[in-house]
């Protein structure tokens, strides 16, 4: 219901409106079924994402608080792209998620169609597929980028390298700081290891290296987004979500030391560790 609403941009009509509309404004405003929008916006009321008013027998539908923040286009912490990216791409590979436990491994073959061995090439198997995924990883930085990166204090660390090109071929420029956000989840750990090892490497002396992840409890009780999130590296990459004993076992084998985390209570965590 929620994909569906953003596809057809609800949210955004509705934003833009000078008030709530009628389910005959909002089905003529994205061009749709009177009937069909009609089932969609009561959904939406029932699921939080859709206010609803009657007036002279009529109702009228507005977004609420948290559809005005997040769902419409041109909230400055809109997540729209990320809805179209899981509603597109996400959600059909989770539709193989039996399959994908049983072989434990991404669903890319089954879902469309691409061999998966060279991972980001299935990731971004068409132009536009690349620019969706862009846009939607951009996204969760408005609502997360702060408590991230204020969970350490960074000033230690004048140069900052955020790795392009190929980080498991080319040469890593020399930096006091490497921050990898949402890079390690998508990799088995011995990718992650030999991606650690070369930053270690790189790293100066005294510098350190950010990692930017959703962390699961050491029991791995939870967080639920977090263990959902590992099911959908699952069916997505090759990687997983992973407890702070795990990361500290992949950082400290790679040579960092001074291993520390937080917990921001958001969906992504901070690890910092030295050279
Ligand atoms: C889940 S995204 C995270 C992107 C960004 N750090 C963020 O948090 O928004 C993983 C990123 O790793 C990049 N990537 C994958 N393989 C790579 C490689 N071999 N060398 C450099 N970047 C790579 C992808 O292009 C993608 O941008």
């Amino acid at each position: 219901v929620l994909f569906a609403a953003c596809e057809l941009g609800v949210f955004d009509l509705l934003a833009e409106a000078p008030g709530p509309l009628a389910v005959a404004a909002v089905a003529a405003g994205v061009g749709a079924s009177y009937h069909a929008m009609e089932r969609l916006l009561d959904a939406c009321v029932s699921l939080k994402l859709l206010t609803v008013e009657t007036r002279g027998g009529q109702a009228f539908y507005g977004n609420t608080e948290m559809s005005r923040v997040y769902l419409s286009r041109i909230s400055p912490t809109s997540q729209c792209s990320m809805l179209l990216y899981m509603a597109r791409t996400t959600y059909h590979c989770w539709g193989h998620l039996a399959q994908a436990v049983r072989e434990g491994k991404n669903q890319y073959l089954q879902t469309f169609g691409v061999p998966a061995e060279d991972l980001f090439t299935a990731i971004y198997r068409s132009e536009g597929e690349r620019v969706q995924f862009m846009q939607a990883l951009r996204e969760v930085w408005s609502m997360n980028g702060r408590s991230v990166l204020t969970a350490f204090d960074l000033s230690l660390f004048p140069l900052v390298c955020d790795l392009g090109g190929d980080f498991f071929k080319d040469h890593l420029p020399e930096a006091d700081l490497y921050i990898l956000a949402r890079i390690l989840h998508d990799w088995a750990d011995g990718r992650c290891s030999q991606l650690l090892e070369r930053v270690y490497r790189s790293c100066k002396p005294g510098g350190a290296i950010l990692v930017i992840e959703s962390l699961l409890d050491e029991d791995r009780r939870g967080p639920l987004l977090t263990q959902l999130y590992s099911l959908n590296m699952l069916v997505q990459t090759e990687g997983q979500e992973r407890t702070p004993s795990h990361f500290h076992a992949l950082l400290s084998s790679a040579g960092f030391r001074d291993f520390q985390f937080k917990k921001t209570g958001a969906i992504y965590d901070a690890i910092l560790a030295r050279k």
